[in-house]
């Protein structure tokens, strides 16, 4: 029996796997600059966000049709439900698909499809999470926003993602109250490499609902006291945040400073095909790291739950499955994550 967990920071364009940049290429004849998938994976080394984005928009190009993100998204889900997801709040990037030509339908369409089938089929409930791109000009983001259409109906919330630094959150101010009055959820990337003062803003200006990453708040002990009065939810990637270099190793992650401090932090795995693990496999190396029991392992998964955009009743019912997994004595193998030897 795993934990079972929902997961509220993944980006799906960073679950593709080379086995599927490859296997879409040939599909759609598209010519890619990697010799095969060892050449690929072979490049998953960074030295910071910038250096990441480069390869996995180069990698992006290879979805064009709905097929492609339906099958990107099954492929996801598939794989977080051993892991024991059973609710995901799906991040994706249509400006980085829009940019090239695909029609904004096609990505909404077959990653929506996805969504509902998981539910029948793996028993996962979820929405799916717009970012904008925020290296991009605000107006390519207002008109993004606007080319939904009834397709609005389709998305549970947006968020803001890309390159962070130089690109402060008070350019998107409006484009957030825009959304917000749509009645739509608001996330934002922030304090992943840039300065504790955007979330700050993250929070004042674009009124954030929650934080994904949020790591630097920390060098702000007036945010922290913020964060914590406020129950504002952290999404924290820790093994993004090591493959990233944002900290050294996972031994350095401030996870157990952040849980010391009272902050509501959910753990995630945002780029998972690329970061060198799925969201249980996160759950297995902080374990792992920092001598995480059961209990401490089921009160973040209850985090997540709570953090989450779901209804009550389905909170309801996540939260008795976890309360299940932490105390019926006849679990054998009960494990935090999927296939820990594998992965962790
Ligand atoms: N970790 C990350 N930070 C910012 N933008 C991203 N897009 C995909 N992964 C990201
Ligand atoms: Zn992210």
């Amino acid at each position: 029996m795993t934990l079972p967990k929902a997961e509220l920071h993944l980006h799906i364009e960073g679950t593709l796997e080379p086995e599927l940049v490859f296997e879409l290429a040939a599909r759609n004849g598209i010519a890619l600059p990697f010799a095969d998938i060892e050449d690929l994976r072979s490049r998953y080394s960074f030295s910071d966000l910038q250096s990441f984005l480069d390869l996995y928009y180069a990698a992006t190009i290879v979805l064009q049709t709905e097929a492609d993100f339906r099958a990107l998204a099954e492929a996801y889900l598939d794989r977080a439900a051993a892991q024991g997801l059973r609710h995901v709040e799906l991040f994706f990037d249509p400006q980085a698909h829009t940019e090239r030509g695909v029609p904004i339908e096609a990505v909404i369409d077959g990653l929506a499809s996805a969504l509902e089938d998981a539910e029948e089929r793996l028993g996962i409930t979820g929405g799916l999470i717009l970012c904008f791109l925020r290296n991009l000009p605000v107006e390519s983001a207002m008109a993004t926003l606007d080319s939904l259409g009834d397709r609005t109906s389709r998305i549970l919330g947006i968020g803001l993602d890309s390159t962070e630094v130089g690109y402060p959150p008070e350019l998107f101010t409006a484009v957030y109250a825009r959304a917000r009055d749509l009645g739509l959820h608001v996330v934002a990337h922030a304090g992943e490499e840039g300065p504790p003062a955007f979330v700050t803003d993250t929070l004042d200006l674009l009124r954030a609902e929650r934080i994904d990453h949020g790591i630097r708040s920390l060098e702000d002990p007036e945010l922290v006291a913020r964060l914590v009065a406020e129950r504002i939810p952290l999404t924290v990637c820790p093994l993004s945040n090591v493959r990233l270099k944002v900290v050294d190793e996972i031994a350095d992650h401030p996870l157990p400073a952040m849980i010391e401090a009272g902050i509501l932090v959910t753990v995630n795995s945002d780029d998972p095909a690329y970061f060198g693990g799925y969201v249980g496999d996160n759950y297995v190396a902080i374990a792992r790291a920092f001598g995480f029991d059961d209990p401490a392992l089921a009160a973040l998964a209850r985090n997540s739950v709570i953090a989450s955009f779901a209804s009550d009743s389905r909170k309801a019912e996540l939260a008795a499955s976890i309360d299940d997994w932490l105390t019926d004595p006849s679990f054998v193998g009960r494990s935090a994550g999927g296939r820990p030897e594998e992965r962790a």
